[in-house]
C-alpha cells in the first residue's frame, strides 16, 4: 500500500542508531552492511529536507550503491568487514593509491568519502544535542562542515554546500524530523548516537591510517 511504502520511507534516528550500534563486531570490526544501512537511513532524512538537498542525497547513494554492488557481488564474503575490505582490496591490487587509474571507484576509495562525511556528521550532531532552542542549524552546520568534509571538497562545492545549509530548516523542525518525541528525547538519542558514531569513526580512522589510506584519489 502507498500509505504504508511512505511511512518505510520516513526517517527515524532510532534507524541510525539501531543501525550503528549493530555496525562493531565482538572484536571491533565494522561490518559493510550495518554501515550501509546507517548511510541509508541518513539518506532518508537527507530526502525529507528538500530538493535542496536532494544533490547531496544523490552523491551519497552513489556511493552507497556502489559499496552495495561489491558486496553482492561475487567476492561479497570478502566486503563483509570494512577490514576485511582493504585487506582482499590491497591484497589483490584493487585500490588505486597515488593516481586514479584501473580502479577509480574501489571500495576502499568510495568508503572513504563515506567516512569523512560520517565526521561532519559526529560534529553536526554533537552540535545540535548541545544546541539551544534559539541555535541556528545554518551555523552548526557550516562549522561542523567547515571543520571536516570541506577540506576535501572544491571550492565550487563547498560554495554549493554553503548556499545549501542557508536554506535548512530551523531547529524545531530538525527535531520534528528525526521522528523520536519531544525536545527532551531527541537530546536523549542524540546522546546515544553521537558516541556510538564516533566509535564506528575511530576505528575506521584508525584502519585507514595503519594501511595508509588516507589520501585515495
Ligand atoms: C544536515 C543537512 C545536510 C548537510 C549535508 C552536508 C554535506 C554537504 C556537502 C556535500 C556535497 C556533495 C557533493 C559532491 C561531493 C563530491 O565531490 C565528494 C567527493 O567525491 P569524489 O571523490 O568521488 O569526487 N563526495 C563526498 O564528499 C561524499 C559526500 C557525501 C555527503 C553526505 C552527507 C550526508 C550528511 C547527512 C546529514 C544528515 C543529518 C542527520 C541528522 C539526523
Amino acid at each position: 500500500m502507498a500509505g504504508s511504502e511512505a511511512a518505510e520511507e520516513k526517517f527515524c534516528l532510532q534507524e541510525v542508531v539501531d543501525a550503528y550500534r549493530l555496525c562493531l563486531s565482538p572484536e571491533k570490526e565494522v561490518y559493510l552492511e550495518h554501515y550501509i544501512a546507517g548511510w541509508r537511513a541518513l539518506v532518508k532524512f537527507l530526502n525529507s529536507l528538500g530538493s535542496v538537498f536532494g544533490f547531496i542525497a544523490v552523491e551519497a547513494l552513489t556511493k552507497i550503491q556502489t559499496l552495495v554492488t561489491f558486496l553482492n557481488g561475487e567476492n561479497g564474503s570478502q566486503y563483509s568487514t570494512l577490514q576485511s575490505m582493504v585487506k582482499y582490496e590491497l591484497d589483490n591490487e584493487l585500490v588505486d593509491l597515488t593516481t586514479r587509474g584501473p580502479h577509480p571507484e574501489s571500495g576502499c576509495r568510495t568508503l572513504l568519502r563515506l567516512h569523512r562525511a560520517l565526521r561532519f556528521l559526529e560534529l553536526f550532531l554533537e552540535r545540535l544535542r548541545v544546541s539551544t532552542e534559539d541555535s541556528k542549524t545554518s551555523v552548526m552546520c557550516t562549522e561542523a562542515y567547515n571543520e571536516s568534509l570541506a577540506q576535501h571538497h572544491l571550492y565550487a562545492v563547498q560554495k554549493v554546500a554553503c548556499l545549501a545549509f542557508l536554506v535548512l530548516p530551523g531547529r524545531p523542525t530538525f527535531f520534528e524530523v528525526m521522528n523520536v518525541g519531544p525536545p527532551e528525547q531527541v537530546v536523549s538519542m542524540l546522546g546515544e548516537a553521537v558516541p556510538l558514531i564516533s566509535e564506528v569513526y575511530k576505528i575506521t580512522e584508525e584502519l585507514y591510517a595503519e594501511h595508509n589510506l588516507h589520501d585515495l584519489p
